[in-house]
């Protein structure tokens, strides 16, 4: 963190996934003074940072990172468009926003990072996938790999193309994980537990399972089967979740396929 200490991190929005990453990258050492935020609107959380809240921008920040909306992204950048040109690494963790839609702000010299995390990140349980543009050197990935690791492992992709699966499936999956959550809260309710009794059933065995398939020897499929006792409640219950014409499979394929399109469309502008 010593080159970002001295030299500075612009963040350009601090709402939910910025505020998240910030807050990892505070718990992980980055000192708050070294710290510019512009945001509109700043939280309550924000304004008790201590960090530099829409003052001048430094000369030449180590990091721009930018986590508007990729609607607002064209109304946010010229706020920022003068930090291009080589001298700052610039991340951005925008969903279907391009490489190219950012080398055309800030010139095809400037090192720029796509970065898909997820809210996750908030307490170091995230997981990331990046990739850079031609003026991206492996400095300028391993700095981003070092910033993304204080929230969960970084992957590196090999095609820009595949940033839009994983917004699919690891930037969108949390909120259809949260969804379970509620649905297998709402099936135990029906089923004649209370509320609170229900949710809070469905929520730690959301968060253990997620946990034993994350440390296990065993894969999910095996973890399944040892859940699984022949002719038992569970095979009654995967019976109906495993049917591929109307259970999970096809459901998580076209859920994951709508979000990986939507990635697509908003890259087309
Ligand atoms: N949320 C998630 O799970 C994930 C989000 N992302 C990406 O992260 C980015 C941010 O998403 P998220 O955090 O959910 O969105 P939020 O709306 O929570 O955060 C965006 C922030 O930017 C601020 N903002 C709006 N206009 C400007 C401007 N002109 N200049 C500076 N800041 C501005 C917003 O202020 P105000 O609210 O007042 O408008 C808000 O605080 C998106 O590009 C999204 O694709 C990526 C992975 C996961
Ligand atoms: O819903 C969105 O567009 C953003 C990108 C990934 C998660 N949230």
């Amino acid at each position: 963190m010593d080159d970002l200490a001295t030299r500075g991190v612009v963040l350009l929005g601090c709402g939910k996934m910025g505020g998240a990453l910030l807050s990892g990258w505070l718990s992980g050492g980055l000192p708050p003074e070294a710290v510019t935020v512009v945001d509109p609107r700043p939280s309550d959380w924000l304004s008790a940072q201590g960090i530099r809240l829409n003052a001048p921008l430094p000369e030449a920040p180590a990091v721009l990172i930018l986590a508007v909306k990729p609607q607002l992204m064209g109304e946010a950048l010229p706020q920022v468009t003068r930090l291009g040109g080589g001298g700052t690494l610039v991340i951005s963790i925008a969903a279907g926003t391009s490489l190219a839609t950012l080398e055309e702000a800030f010139g095809a010299d400037t090192p720029i990072v796509r970065v898909m995390p997820n809210t996750p990140a908030a307490i170091g349980q995230g997981i990331s996938a990046m990739i850079g543009n031609a003026a991206a050197g492996e400095a300028h990935l391993d700095r981003t790999e070092a910033l993304m690791r204080v929230t969960g492992p970084a992957l590196r992709l090999q095609d820009e193309a595949q940033m839009d699966a994983v917004t699919g499936v690891s930037g969108s999956g949390p909120a259809y994980v949260f969804h379970m959550i509620e649905c297998l809260a709402a099936a135990g309710e029906a089923e004649g537990l209370p509320p609170e009794m229900a949710m809070q059933l469905a929520t730690q065995t959301v968060a253990g399972a997620g946990a034993l398939a994350a440390q296990a020897q065993e894969a999910p499929d095996q973890l399944r089967r040892n859940v699984t006792s022949p002719n038992g409640t569970t095979q009654a219950g995967l019976e109906v979740l495993m049917d591929e014409e109307a259970g999970l499979p096809p459901l998580v394929r076209r859920t994951v396929a709508a979000a990986a399109g939507r990635s697509r469309e908003l890259s087309r502008g």
